[in-house]
């Protein structure tokens, strides 16, 4: 069945509406980020770059690094930004634009999103990695999507007194065992709170009292079962339900630039991403 022109729709060179791209421009492994300057801080240690598009916030640019041929997008801020970002990468992967139509066979892209984040624990310390098993939304994409709820959010829902239902899926197994292989000490595994803002609804206080009291000491003090929240951000758990709804194999890994336990924020930021990526790439290249 063809699907409508308003639910797919595509600009007048055959590109995708908000990515303009076409399916040629990106490659099955795609690396994500929030910060469109972030791309070129990525694509600078490729080989060769044979695609650089943008649109709004979303940067692409596709090369090869080795053999291994590459894609890296922006999605700006955001699960908002993660669930169009997610749709439309589908689209190109698995819908004919042309007669729109999906195609019969399926095609699972790797998505990996090298993004930053607060650490809710002392013993994640500032500047270290968190690879996310979990993505737990406090955001509301969550109702508008099939997703895995399990136990953990109707504990999280009681413990934090919610009048509305997170959202929890894991991410990609298979990335995960890559990433985690070898892996240097400073790099632990996460359940990650996915926020709906970056200040209050990460315990941030400015100019404002605080609505929800306690927010920050109750993300350190959750516990379920052995499971405890590792860090703060705002896209992974779009990415992981999003992954989980149009079958791709996602992986969200952050480099901690803020330690919300000890209120130290990281001295170069910039060299811890950067630490990041070039990890990230050496896995990614073999
Ligand atoms: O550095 P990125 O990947 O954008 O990730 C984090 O930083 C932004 C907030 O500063 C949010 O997007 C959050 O998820
Ligand atoms: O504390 C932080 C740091 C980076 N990104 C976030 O969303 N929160």
């Amino acid at each position: 069945m063809s699907i409508s022109p308003t639910d797919l729709i595509t600009n007048a060179d055959g590109s995708i509406y908000h990515l303009n791209l076409r399916p040629d421009d990106i490659s099955d492994t795609i690396i994500t980020v929030g910060d469109p300057e972030r791309v070129e801080k990525i694509s600078k240690y490729f080989d060769s770059v044979e695609v650089k598009i943008s649109k709004r916030e979303f940067v692409t640019h596709t090369g090869y690094l080795g053999k291994k041929r590459l894609s890296v997008i922006s999605s700006g801020i955001g699960t908002d930004n993660i669930e169009i970002l997610m749709n439309e990468l589908d689209a190109l992967a698995n819908i004919d634009l042309a007669t729109r139509t999906p195609f019969n066979e399926h095609k699972s892209l790797n998505i990996i999103r090298l993004g930053t984040s607060g650490s809710l624990q002392k013993e994640i310390s500032l500047e270290s990695i968190v690879v996310s098993k979990l993505g737990i939304g406090f955001d509301a994409l969550g109702y508008f999507y099939t997703s895995q709820n399990n136990s953990i959010t109707e504990s999280i829902k009681k413990y934090f007194a919610l009048d509305f239902m997170p959202y929890a899926n894991a991410g990609s197994e298979s990335l995960y065992n890559l990433f985690m292989e070898d892996s240097p000490v400073d790099w632990f595994e996460g359940n990650t709170v996915t926020c709906p803002g970056f200040y209050a609804p990460q315990g941030r206080v400015l100019r404002y009292s605080p609505k929800v009291e306690n927010l920050l000491e109750n993300f350190n003090s959750f516990r379920h079962d052995n499971l405890s929240l590792t860090n703060l951000e705002m896209e992974t758990a779009g990415y992981y339900l999003m992954g989980k709804v149009l079958g791709h194999e996602v992986l969200s890994i952050s480099a901690i630039l803020a330690s919300r336990m000890t209120n130290e924020f990281a001295k170069n930021p910039e060299k811890s991403v950067d630490n990041l990526i070039k990890l990230a790439l050496e896995k990614l290249s073999k």
